[in-house]
C-alpha cells in the first residue's frame, strides 16, 4: 500500500538526516519507526505526508508516486495542533467544513469519530479544558474523520492506537516513536 522508495533527506549539502530508507507497509499494517532524538522520524512522516521532498527517492501509494499533500493521509501532529477557540466538535468538523461537506453529513461524521476516540459528551467542551490525554483524542479524531487511507501519527498517539489496535484495520498506518 505504501512504498518508502530508498528515501534521502537532507536539509542542506552537508549530511543526510535519513539516509537510504528502503520499507513497505501494506494494508493493515502498523508500523512504528524508533529511535533517539534527532535521528529523523519525524522528518520521515513528513516526507510521506509530502510536506518536504526527499533529496533522493520517492513515495508511492498504491503503486502511484506522490509528492505532494493529498487527502489520502492524515497526519496527527506531535504538537497536536488544535484550534483552542473551537470545540471539540468544531475542531473535529474543521476539515470537513474546509472540504464543503454539508452540516448535516459534517455533525454525523464528526460525531462518530468523538465517538470512536471515546468522547462522546465533551463535544461542546473548550480544548482548554481538556486533560492532555483527551487532547490527543480531539487531534486522533480530526484526522480520523477525513478517512484518510494512511494515517501517520507523531509520537504523542502512540499509547493510544496500540489500545485500540483494531481501529484502523483497512488503512495502514505509521507512529513514531522516541527510543526512551
Ligand atoms: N526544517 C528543518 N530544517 C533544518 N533542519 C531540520 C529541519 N527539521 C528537522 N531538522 C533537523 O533534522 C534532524 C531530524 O529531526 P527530526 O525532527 O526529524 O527528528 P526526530 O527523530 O523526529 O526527533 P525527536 O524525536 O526529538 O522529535 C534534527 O537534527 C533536526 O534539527
Amino acid at each position: 500500500m505504501l512504498e518508502i522508495n530508498h528515501v534521502t533527506v537532507s536539509y542542506d549539502d552537508q549530511r543526510s538526516i535519513i539516509n537510504d530508507i528502503h520499507l513497505t507497509v501494506n494494508q493493515g499494517e502498523f508500523i512504528s519507526i524508533i529511535g533517539k532524538s534527532g535521528c529523523g522520524k519525524s522528518s520521515l512522516l513528513n516526507v510521506i505526508a509530502g510536506y518536504i521532498q526527499p533529496k533522493q527517492g520517492s513515495i508511492s501509494i498504491h503503486g502511484r508516486e506522490v509528492n505532494k499533500p493529498g487527502p489520502d493521509r492524515g497526519f496527527v501532529f506531535q504538537d497536536l495542533a488544535l484550534f483552542p477557540w473551537l470545540s471539540v466538535l468544531d475542531n473535529v468538523a474543521f476539515g470537513l467544513r474546509m472540504a464543503g461537506i454539508n452540516k448535516k453529513e459534517r455533525l454525523e461524521r464528526s460525531e462518530e469519530a468523538i465517538q470512536m476516540v471515546g468522547l462522546t459528551g465533551s463535544e461542546h467542551k473548550s480544548i482548554s479544558d481538556l486533560s492532555g490525554g483527551m487532547k490527543q483524542r480531539v487531534a486522533i479524531a480530526r484526522t480520523l474523520v477525513t478517512k484518510p487511507n494512511i494515517l501517520l501519527m507523531d509520537e504523542p498517539s502512540v499509547l493510544w492506537m496500540n489500545r485500540q489496535g483494531n481501529l484502523y484495520k483497512r488503512s495502514c498506518s505509521v507512529f513514531r516513536k522516541k527510543q526512551e
